[in-house]
């Protein structure tokens, strides 16, 4: 089923709780519905489920430290900008809250309860004051004893990694903590390796998302190229340096199909394999989120085009899942013939676009 760029409704789904014991199973389950074209889903958890017995209570908050906050300096006019990340001192997370909430950084009081006027507040200001992102601090707000959708033990195949390898890639297979405040940003990005991704709002202000249906990935990575050419001819993947932000109204003008989704306290969103996304908070809150993997994510692996100008991108060896996993393609994977396209090539062909390969 190719994409109806008229029905880009993000999906919503209300799980019983039977339904939502198994993560995996569940996940696979909201993708035989199709909830993948779309690139995002948002999963209410049914009412008998809780990620922490006693609540979020402030001496727990008090307690814990956001490590090396980021300053967010937008620059950029008409749709098209480029976020400055400049990391701070660390500090206590009720001293954050503090900040989140002076005049200075707080949510406009004036229109607090009207998202959509926030939203347009947002991207006629996002390049006035710098909000100050508690973004990718290693650490999870779940109680332990929670085995059912805890985003530090989901129980996918990504955990091979581990259990086969030993290897720990922080935020990739633990858990990373996200304290934001009003126009505290992410940039769009798809997941390291075009992994999937969980994200669970645990309390706090709601986190507004924009995503491109991953059959329009490359059409995207064409036209953000098009725009910023010159980062785009020093890294055939500049996205992954999580800068880059075009606003809907850019996305829209220019016929790229998006979605958009606002996710609320006790929701989690799930980004699929190469779905392009990006969004902001609209005050001070908590998230945890990871990625995760499922088989059908093996074939986006083994085509992820990684950043070649940075130390630190986070690049995955395929073998151990083509091996265990694809086991039929694994000698011709082993000599460097990948018999398989991108996932998406065809529907690219659908889109009636032309493929345009950067080298991997
Ligand atoms: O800041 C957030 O809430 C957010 C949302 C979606 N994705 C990321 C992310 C960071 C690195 N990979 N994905 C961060």
């Amino acid at each position: 089923m190719s994409i109806l760029t008229s029905d880009l409704q993000v999906p919503v789904f209300y799980p019983t709780y039977d339904e939502f014991e198994n993560f995996s199973s569940y996940v696979s389950k909201i993708e035989s519905q199709g909830a993948h074209k779309i690139g995002l889903a948002k999963i209410v958890p049914p009412k008998q489920w809780i990620s922490r017995k006693m609540g979020y209570k402030q001496k727990e908050i008090d307690d814990t430290m956001v490590q090396n906050p980021i300053k967010q300096e937008v620059h950029g006019k008409d749709g098209f900008y480029l976020v400055y990340n400049i990391q701070q001192k660390s500090i206590k997370l009720s001293q954050f809250q503090k900040l989140a909430s002076t005049n200075r950084y707080a949510t406009p009081s004036s229109i607090s309860n009207d998202i959509e006027k926030l939203e347009k507040k947002y991207w006629d200001n996002l390049t006035s004051i710098a909000p100050i992102y508690g973004a990718d601090v290693s650490g999870s707000f779940y109680d332990k004893s929670q085995k059912v959708w805890n985003v530090s033990n989901l129980g996918t195949i990504l955990d091979d990694l581990q259990t086969e390898y030993g290897t720990k890639i922080e935020g990739v297979n633990t858990a990373y903590l996200y304290f934001g405040m009003w126009k505290a940003t992410f940039a769009w990005h798809t997941e390291d390796m075009d992994l999937y991704s969980i994200n669970y709002l645990h309390f706090g202000a709601p986190k507004q998302w924009y995503v491109i249906p991953p059959s329009y990935g490359k059409i995207f990575e064409e036209f953000a190229a098009s725009h910023f050419s010159s980062l785009a001819r020093r890294c055939p993947a500049f996205l992954r340096h999580k800068m880059t932000i075009i606003s809907p109204s850019i996305l829209a003008k220019h016929s790229i199909p998006f979605s958009k989704m606002t996710q609320y306290e006790n929701e989690f969103i799930i980004t699929f394999p190469y779905a392009y996304h990006a969004g902001f908070n609209y005050g001070f809150n908590c998230a945890e989120s990871t990625n995760f993997a499922l088989e059908r994510w093996i074939e986006y692996g083994k085509h992820s085009v990684q950043c070649a100008c940075r130390h630190d991108t986070v690049k995955i060896g395929m073998d151990l899942f083509v091996l265990k996993y694809q086991p039929e393609l694994y000698n011709d994977w082993c000599r460097g013939i990948n018999v398989t396209s991108h996932p998406e090539d065809a529907q690219m062909v659908a889109n009636n676009r032309t493929i345009i390969r950067s080298s991997p």
